[in-house]
């Protein structure tokens, strides 16, 4: 398949690629990445890793047979292990005269907006330093309710947050099947991709005592990076010295997800995907009608409720009359303001509300529409 372009790309490795069969972290396989690494690299193609690997490599430091189950266990363990993961990671790059960065985030990292311009700005400046960025979840203070889970989902969403213009997920079957491979043996691959939607019912969960999500979180990474513009390739990690092929414009055999055409650019993809939601405004069939159809802002006229709560300017999201999804956006207001103007005039807004000069409950440029996302 042809790839003409890919200047900066994310690579993404699961554990189950890193897993030495007798426990702890291959080292091999670190070397491996590296070498790709540094393969492209020469080619001018700015690489930016992010690493699962943590758990297992904390397991063969404290000789447990198995993944601890319980957060402070997996906390502990990570602990131990991010350390030496990092360090075989930095010492490879060190024989190919590359610096290594270790970049630790969690999910209120880039839950605001100023966060997330911060992750941002350090990541570009390591780039302009030629260093290659090691990221990985920071387990160690993720708290169950505010992490990533996976690092698919975070590898998307660094891949929007650096603008990469393609994300490469490694892990340990060939790509995407009609089913689970290793449970169907007569499941087909499939190499390309057009919409993610259509294939998410073929996706079931970890392949083995290591992996996280499996195939459900490869493709909901998928889907965020798709739309965000960013083609996606599913790669098994075997054909990882294939990946040289993107420097002549070829993508290595797996599956290619297709990126969508109309991309969502800058801060729409924080607001979609990045920052996090509290509550929900519920707004009726002409709202609807106006977000979705006339690229229209959210006035006060047609919330019909509120669900949760919130400050000004935080996420909220945009639910319609039948409970569906269709929007999120930058509120102006706080729940207890926006139940007290639910349908009501625009003009009569600033009467009521202290400190408050403006028509719009969710101004348009700062709203995502999330219909078919
Ligand atoms: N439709 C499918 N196609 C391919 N693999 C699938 C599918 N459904 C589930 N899987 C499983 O997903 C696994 C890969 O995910 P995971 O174990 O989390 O690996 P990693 O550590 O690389 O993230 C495969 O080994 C496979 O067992
Ligand atoms: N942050 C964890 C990885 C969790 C994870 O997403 O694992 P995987 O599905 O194998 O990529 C670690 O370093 O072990």
């Amino acid at each position: 398949m042809t790839l003409n372009g890919v200047r900066r790309i994310v690579l993404k490795i699961g554990s189950s690629s890193l897993n030495h069969p007798q426990g702890g972290l291959d080292e091999a396989a670190i070397a491996q990445v590296v070498s790709a690494i540094a393969d492209l690299k020469k080619h001018g193609v700015e690489c930016i890793i992010v690493t699962s690997g943590a758990v297992a490599a904390g397991m063969g430091r404290l000789k447990l047979h198995n993944r601890p189950r319980d957060l402070p266990g997996k906390q502990a363990v990570s602990a131990v292990g991010q350390g030496v993961l990092i360090e075989m990671y930095t010492r490879n790059f060190e024989q190919h005269g590359i610096v290594g960065a270790q970049v630790l985030l969690s999910r209120i990292d880039l839950a605001q907006a100023s966060h997330y311009r911060n992750a941002q700005n350090t990541l570009e400046k390591l780039l302009r330093l030629h260093v290659v960025p090691i990221i990985n979840e920071n387990d160690t203070v993720a708290v169950d309710e505010l992490c990533f889970g996976d690092n698919d989902t975070l590898s998307a969403l660094v891949a929007g947050l650096v603008g990469v213009d393609l994300l490469v997920i490694l892990t340990d079957v060939d790509g995407l099947y009609t089913a689970n491979p290793k449970k169907d043996q007569s499941a087909q691959l499939i190499k390309e991709v057009a919409e993610v939607s259509a294939v998410e019912c073929m996706a079931s969960g970890a392949g083995s005592m290591l992996g996280t999500g499996g195939m459900v979180t490869k493709l909901r990474a998928a889907r965020i990076a798709t739309h965000f513009g960013i083609g996606t390739l599913l790669l098994n990690f075997t054909r990882l010295k294939e990946l040289d092929d993107l420097t002549k414009g070829e993508a290595p055999e797996g599956t290619y997800f297709k990126p969508v055409k109309h991309r969502l650019a800058g801060r729409k993809r924080w607001i979609a995907y990045a920052g996090l939601s509290e509550g929900c405004i519920h707004v009726d069939d002409g709202a609807a009608k106006a977000l979705l159809e006339e690229g229209k802002s959210l006035l006060a006229k047609g919330i019909t409720g509120v669900s949760g709560t919130w400050e000004r300017k935080e996420i909220v999201r945009i639910l319609n009359s039948r409970g569906e999804e269709i929007a999120k956006g930058v509120v102006e207001l706080n729940h207890d303001e926006v139940l007290q103007v639910k349908g009501m005039h625009s003009g009569k807004l600033h009467e009521l509300i202290e400190n408050f000069e403006g028509e719009e409950v969710v101004h348009r440029d700062n709203m995502t529409v999330m219909v078919d996302m």
